[in-house]
């Protein structure tokens, strides 16, 4: 146990490791650096729910608001058995540091239910989904802060949150939260917008690399809602998806896997590990061979993208990685120990508060439709995603060219210059000053 922590460390910690570097980069005043070392705030809560067979169960929840200076926090809300105040705290910095980075009008924040949803009927989930709103209602609102949907929500869970807010509200108000259904008030294109804005991060790279993606070979970790839309797209540019996993196996197929093929399963058997594939026989099943999740991490291909959860890449197994890059797609999945060792190796990242904006980004669409009563076609959504994501990374890229250092590095630059900026247009004498 102690072993395991060493190499997965507490989340926080290890994410605002990387903070100091960063300041001594951008000169950050002192002032900026003690604001940012604390959540501005982090809400602990019970949620009682009534379980179907009459029982009483009380789930622990949280809303953490990590800064605020650039607008409301904005941020999913995980449900998910290892949720805690830590993970929830280190996904509401992140928020804060991607907003800034892709220059939305945002703070960050998150939130997160210790539970773990597949036990739970669909009527339960009902009721969790409205208890937590009913919990964070005093601190959330369109200009306050806008929850979203993350590992284990999706857009029915943000209906019915939507839902219980209007209900005590007394008014329909849409623009408190987004990735809702598209009947609802959702924007088109936000279930896909994660995968493919990490498709066109990693185009971008690409094509600063003079890399074509027919050639390149892709792993893919966590083949849930933002692993599953990458993928897609990705094998529709050309990219050969190799390998998927879920938290239960993984599959490989050595000529590409039929991505549709493989989801098609997994939404009839809940699960990847039951795929088997033989190399000489096919049949209506045999889409890939089972591999050890570890192993995929391992596989010789161009890129591995991971869209599961934090530290997947720790110290422990960073020196098995033999992808030439690495497309973050969840949220912290590898450690700062770890970073240092991919780079050794040479070894490029795509960080995840550049490669997952896709999703907020699309997001920012919804809430900006929910505001104004003009609902936008997908083509239009895509559109305003791709040139917002060209437009940021090329900044970042071209600032991680001119000094010479990592792309997460010049977009957490990106994002604290940001941040501390707004922080001093805002003054320097709002706080007490002790006389
Ligand atoms: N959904 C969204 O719009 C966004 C999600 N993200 C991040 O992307 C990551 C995935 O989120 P979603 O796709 O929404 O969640 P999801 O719940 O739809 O999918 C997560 C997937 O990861 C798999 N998984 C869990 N542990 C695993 C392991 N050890 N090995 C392999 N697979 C594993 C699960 O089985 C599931 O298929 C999270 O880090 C999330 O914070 C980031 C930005 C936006
Ligand atoms: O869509 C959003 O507002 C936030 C998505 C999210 O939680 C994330 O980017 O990690």
């Amino acid at each position: 146990m102690a072993d395991k922590q060493k190499h997965a460390p507490e989340v926080l910690k290890d994410a605002q490791s990387r903070l100091e570097d960063i300041y001594e980069r951008l000169d950050v005043s002192d002032d900026a650096r003690h604001r940012l070392a604390f959540p501005h705030r982090l809400a602990q809560f019970s949620i009682p729910v009534r379980m179907d067979n009459g029982s009483l169960r009380v789930f622990q929840g949280w809303r953490v608001q990590y800064d605020v200076t650039r607008g409301p926090a904005k941020g999913g809300i995980r449900f998910h058995p290892g949720v805690n105040a830590d993970e929830v705290t280190a996904l509401s910095f992140w928020m804060a540091i991607k907003c800034a980075a892709v220059d939305l009008p945002y703070g960050g924040g998150k939130g997160g239910v210790q539970c773990n949803p597949k036990e739970l009927s669909r009527m339960e989930l009902e009721r969790l989904s409205r208890g937590y709103m009913r919990e964070v209602y005093d601190i959330v609102g369109p200009d306050i802060d806008i929850p979203a949907p993350d590992v284990n929500t999706n857009s029915t869970v943000m209906g019915w949150m939507a839902d219980e807010y209007s209900l005590i509200a007394r008014c329909q108000c849409p623009g408190v939260i987004t990735g809702k259904p598209v009947g609802l008030g959702g924007s088109q294109g936000r279930v896909e917008a994660t995968g493919e804005g990490a498709l066109q991060v990693l185009n971008i790279w690409a094509q600063r690399n003079d890399k074509t993606p027919k050639n390149m070979t892709v792993a893919v970790q966590g083949f849930g809602n933002a692993g599953y839309h990458f993928a897609r797209a990705a094998a529709r540019e050309g990219y050969k998806v190799v390998a998927v996993s879920d938290s239960k196996g993984a599959v490989y197929a050595k000529e590409g896997l039929d991505v549709e093929a493989v989801y098609q399963h997994k939404n009839e058997t809940r699960e990847l590990k039951g795929i088997i594939y033989c190399e000489d026989s096919v049949g209506d099943e045999e889409v890939g061979k089972r591999i050890d999740n570890a192993d995929l991490l391992a596989l010789d291909v161009d890129v591995l993208a991971l869209a599961a959860l934090e530290n997947a890449i720790t110290d422990e197994n960073a020196r098995a990685v033999k992808a030439q890059v690495i497309l973050e797609i969840a949220n912290g999945p590898v450690t700062a120990a770890a970073d240092d060792i991919l780079e050794e190796q040479q070894i490029t990242i795509l960080p995840d508060v550049l490669a997952n904006t896709g999703g907020v980004i699309v997001s920012y669409f919804e809430w900006i439709q929910n505001r104004t009563g003009d609902y936008w076609k997908a083509e239009k959504v895509g559109q305003r995603m791709q040139e917002r994501i060209s437009e940021q990374a090329d900044l970042i890229f071209a600032l991680a060219e001119e000094q010479k250092v990592s792309p997460r590095t010049a977009t957490y630059m990106q994002g604290i210059k940001r941040i501390t900026e707004a922080m001093d247009h805002r003054g320097s004498q709002r706080f007490f000053t002790g006389d």
